[in-house]
C-alpha cells in the first residue's frame, strides 16, 4: 500500500502555471499578502476541524492544545514556517488542492488578463490567489500535512519550486494539521524579522478568531544579541471573532481586513453593516458589499453565500440559503444562537429559523444599498456598474421586496441621453409631467438602437422623458415589473400610443377621436392595400402620432411580446415568429406619396421599403436584405430622374 504512494513528481494544471507566473509579477508590489493568505488557510483549516470534530471527536486525537497558528522563522536557513493544527490534508486532497484550480471559468479569466500590471493586479485580486501567493517571496515551498483522524504514517510532503512541477511523498507526521515552509528567494530577507512579521499579522489578521502565535523576542541592541534565547510562544493578534465584538470597539481597517479574509478579495469592500438581532431569535450578521465584481459572478455553478457560524463555531462556507440569487454578490458572516451545531446543508434548505434570518438579511442588504445610494450617489453608481445586472434579476426573483429592489435600479434616460445608467425611478417620477401617469421606457439591443429609435420621436418632441433599456436582461426584467409607486410601466414600442398631451388645454378625447377619424377616412384604401401586400409580415397597419420624423415604425400589441424579446427567445432556440403592427406617419411625404401612387408596382415596392426600414430602425434583421437594397436604389433613381 505504502509502496504505491512513495515519491512522485507531478505537473501543475496548465492554469496553475499561467496563474503563478502572472501572479508573481502582478502582486510583487504587495508581496506581504502571502502571510495573510497562508494564515487565512490555517484559520479555515481550524474552522473545519472544529466543525467536523463535533460529529467526529476522535479528530482531535486526544490533543488538548488549543487550535492556533504558529509562525516561526530562521535567519540562517532563510525560511519561514507557518504551522496550524487544523484539519490537515490527505494525499488526495493535497493533489487536488495544491496542484489544480477547481474554480470554473479559470481559463476565461486568464484569457482576460492583459499584461498591464495595474489592471492585472486588480483582476488577480478578484480571482483570489490563496496558497500560490507563497511563491511571490519563496523560491521553494514545502508543505507537510496530515489529515485529522488518519495515522501518523499517512502524513504527506509536497514540495515545489513553483516552476510547473511538484513532488509528493508520504511522510511520518505525528501531529495533525499543516506546516508550510517557505524557503525565501534572495532579496526577501526583510521577512526574516520578528517585528516585520508581527506587523503584517496585526495589520491583516488581527481580527481572525484564532490565536496567531510567534516566539517572544527581546533583543539587546547594545549587546547585539537575543536576551531571551529560551523563547516562549505568545499570541500576536487579538484573536477574537470580529463580529462578536461591540461595534464601538472595531476600527474601520479591522472591518476591511476581515472582509478580505472571508471574501478572498484584495480590495476593500464598498460598505458593510454589522448588526446584532435580539428577540425571539438571536443572531449577528456582518454583511459586506464588495467594490468589484468577482471574475466568476455569472458562472452558474459559482459558490455564493455567507459564512455560517453557530455560537462562534464555523459551520459552512457559502451558505447560500441566506441570500437570494440576485444578492449573490453580498459577502459576510452570520452567527446564529438558535440553529443546532450539527446543522447540515439539507436542514438549512427548509428551516423556519433560516427563513426568518434570510428575510432579515435580504432586507438589511437592500437597506444597506439604499443608504449608500442616498449618502453617496457616485459610490452607488460604482456599485451599480459592477453589480447592476445581477440586481436586475431581483424583481423577478423577490416578489416581496420588488418595490425596494426597483428603487435601487438605475437607468439610462432621454433626460441625459448618455449610455451611463444613472437615473432612479424616483427621479423619473419627480420629473414626470403633471398629469403623466405612466413610466415610459424603450428597450432595444443596444443603447444607440434604443436612443435613436423612431418610437421616441413624439416623446422627444413633447419633452417627455423615456428610460432607455439596452441590457440583455432588461426585457425579461420588465416583464416582471408592471408598476412602481402606483405608476404603470409602458413600453413606447408596445400597444397604441397614449395621449401624450398632459397640458391643461389638452383636447378632449372626443375632439381628438373625431380628428383621427377624419384623417383615417382619407387613408382607408391605402391602409387596406398595404395590409393586403404585407399580410405575410404584419398583423395590421395603422396611422400613428408616434412619429414626427420617420415615415414608419413597427409596434407590437399591448399583450404581445416585444420584438426584442422575440429575438432573444429565437436566439435561445425557440421557434417563434410574431407579426407586428406597422404604423405610418400620415404627415410624412413618403407616406403621402404612397397614398397618391397610382402605379401598382411602385405602390408595392414603397410599401415593402417602408416596412423594411421600420424593421431596421428598431434593430431587427431583414429576411431579404438584397431585395430591400435593390428596391431602395430604384426609388432613389426615380427621385434623381
Ligand atoms: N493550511 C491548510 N490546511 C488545510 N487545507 C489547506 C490549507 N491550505 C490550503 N488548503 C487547502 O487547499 C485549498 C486551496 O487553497 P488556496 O489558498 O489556494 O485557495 P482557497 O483558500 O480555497 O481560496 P482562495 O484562492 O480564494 O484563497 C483550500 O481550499 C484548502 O482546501
Amino acid at each position: 500500500m505504502m509502496a504505491e504512494q512513495t515519491k512522485e513528481t507531478r505537473g501543475f494544471q496548465t492554469e496553475v502555471k499561467q496563474l503563478l507566473h502572472l501572479m508573481i509579477n502582478a502582486l510583487y508590489s504587495n508581496k506581504e499578502i502571502f502571510l495573510r493568505e497562508l494564515i487565512s488557510n490555517g484559520s479555515d483549516a481550524a474552522d473545519k476541524l472544529r466543525f467536523e470534530g463535533i460529529s467526529n471527536p476522535e479528530y482531535f486525537e486526544g490533543d488538548s492544545n488549543p487550535l492556533a497558528i504558529q509562525i516561526e522563522f530562521d535567519k540562517e536557513k532563510k525560511i519561514i514556517v507557518i504551522r496550524d493544527n487544523g484539519i490537515g490534508m490527505s494525499r488526495e486532497e493535497v493533489i487536488s488542492h495544491l496542484g489544480t484550480i477547481a474554480k470554473s471559468g479559470t481559463q476565461e479569466f486568464l484569457n482576460n488578463l492583459t499584461g498591464d500590471q495595474v489592471k492585472d493586479n486588480h483582476l488577480i485580486g478578484q480571482f483570489g490567489v490563496g496558497f500560490y501567493s507563497a511563491f511571490i517571496i519563496a523560491k521553494k515551498v514545502i508543505v507537510k500535512t496530515r489529515r485529522a483522524g488518519l495515522t501518523a504514517e499517512e502524513g504527506v510532503q509536497w514540495e515545489s519550486f513553483g516552476d510547473g512541477e511538484y513532488t509528493i511523498e508520504n511522510i511520518h507526521k505525528s501531529t495533525r494539521g499543516t506546516e508550510v515552509i517557505l524557503e525565501l528567494k534572495d532579496g526577501e530577507e526583510e521577512f526574516l524579522e520578528g517585528m516585520r512579521l508581527r506587523h503584517i499579522v496585526t495589520t491583516y489578521s488581527d481580527h481572525i478568531g484564532l490565536p496567531i502565535m510567534m516566539k517572544a523576542e527581546s533583543y539587546d541592541d547594545d549587546e547585539k544579541k537575543e536576551i531571551n534565547p529560551e523563547k516562549e510562544w505568545e499570541t500576536v493578534n487579538k484573536a477574537t471573532a470580529l463580529w462578536a465584538l461591540p461595534k464601538s470597539e472595531i476600527e474601520e481597517s479591522a472591518y476591511q481586513e476581515f472582509y478580505k479574509h472571508i471574501a478572498h478579495d484584495f480590495e476593500n469592500p464598498l460598505v458593510w453593516a454589522h448588526n446584532k438581532v435580539e428577540g425571539r431569535l438571536e443572531y449577528t450578521t456582518l454583511l459586506y458589499i464588495p467594490a468589484r465584481a468577482p471574475f466568476d459572478l455569472y458562472q452558474p455553478n459559482r459558490t455564493r453565500g455567507l459564512k455560517l457560524y453557530v455560537k462562534r463555531v464555523f459551520i459552512i462556507d457559502d451558505a447560500e440559503q441566506f441570500l437570494p440569487r440576485y444578492l449573490r454578490f453580498v459577502r459576510g458572516v452570520i452567527d446564529s444562537n438558535d440553529l443546532p451545531l450539527n446543522v447540515s446543508r439539507e436542514i438549512l434548505q427548509s428551516n423556519r429559523v433560516v427563513d426568518a434570518m434570510r428575510g432579515y438579511i435580504v432586507k438589511r442588504s437592500l437597506s444597506l444599498l439604499e443608504e449608500l445610494a442616498k449618502s453617496d450617489s457616485d459610490k452607488y453608481l460604482g456599485f451599480w456598474s459592477q453589480f447592476g445586472l445581477v440586481l436586475k434579476e431581483g424583481p423577478a426573483e423577490d416578489f416581496a421586496n420588488k418595490e425596494l429592489v426597483s428603487s435601487l435600479l438605475r437607468f439610462a434616460s432621454t433626460h441625459t441621453d448618455v449610455e451611463k445608467q444613472q437615473h432612479s425611478l424616483d427621479e423619473y417620477i419627480e420629473r414626470m409631467k403633471p398629469n403623466q401617469d405612466k413610466i415610459y421606457y424603450m428597450a432595444a439591443d443596444t443603447f444607440n438602437a434604443a436612443c435613436h429609435s423612431p418610437h421616441l420621436e413624439v416623446f422627444r418632441a413633447k419633452n417627455i422623458e423615456v428610460l432607455i433599456l439596452y441590457d440583455r436582461i432588461d426585457e425579461w426584467m420588465m416583464s416582471h415589473l408592471t408598476e412602481y409607486k402606483g405608476k404603470k410601466f409602458q413600453s413606447v414600442a408596445q400597444g397604441a400610443l397614449d395621449s401624450l398631451d398632459f397640458s391643461e388645454e389638452a383636447k378632449s378625447p372626443e375632439a381628438k377621436k373625431e380628428e383621427q377619424e377624419k384623417q383615417l377616412e382619407g387613408f382607408k384604401d391605402t391602409l387596406e392595400k398595404i395590409k393586403e401586400i404585407l399580410k405575410e409580415k404584419i398583423k395590421d397597419v395603422r396611422l400613428t402620432e408616434r412619429l414626427t420624423i420617420s415615415p414608419a415604425c413597427i409596434v407590437v400589441d399591448e399583450d404581445q411580446m416585444t420584438s426584442q424579446m422575440e429575438r432573444l427567445l429565437r436566439s435561445a432556440g425557440q421557434d417563434i415568429k410574431l407579426k407586428p403592427i406597422l404604423e405610418l406617419n400620415p404627415q410624412h411625404l413618403l407616406v403621402q406619396r404612397l397614398k397618391e401612387e397610382g402605379n401598382q408596382e411602385h405602390f408595392k415596392d414603397l410599401s415593402y421599403i417602408l416596412y423594411d426600414q421600420a424593421v431596421l430602425s428598431e434593430g431587427g434583421q431583414l429576411e431579404d436584405p438584397a431585395t430591400f437594397v435593390k428596391k431602395f436604389n430604384e426609388l432613389l433613381l426615380n427621385v434623381a430622374k
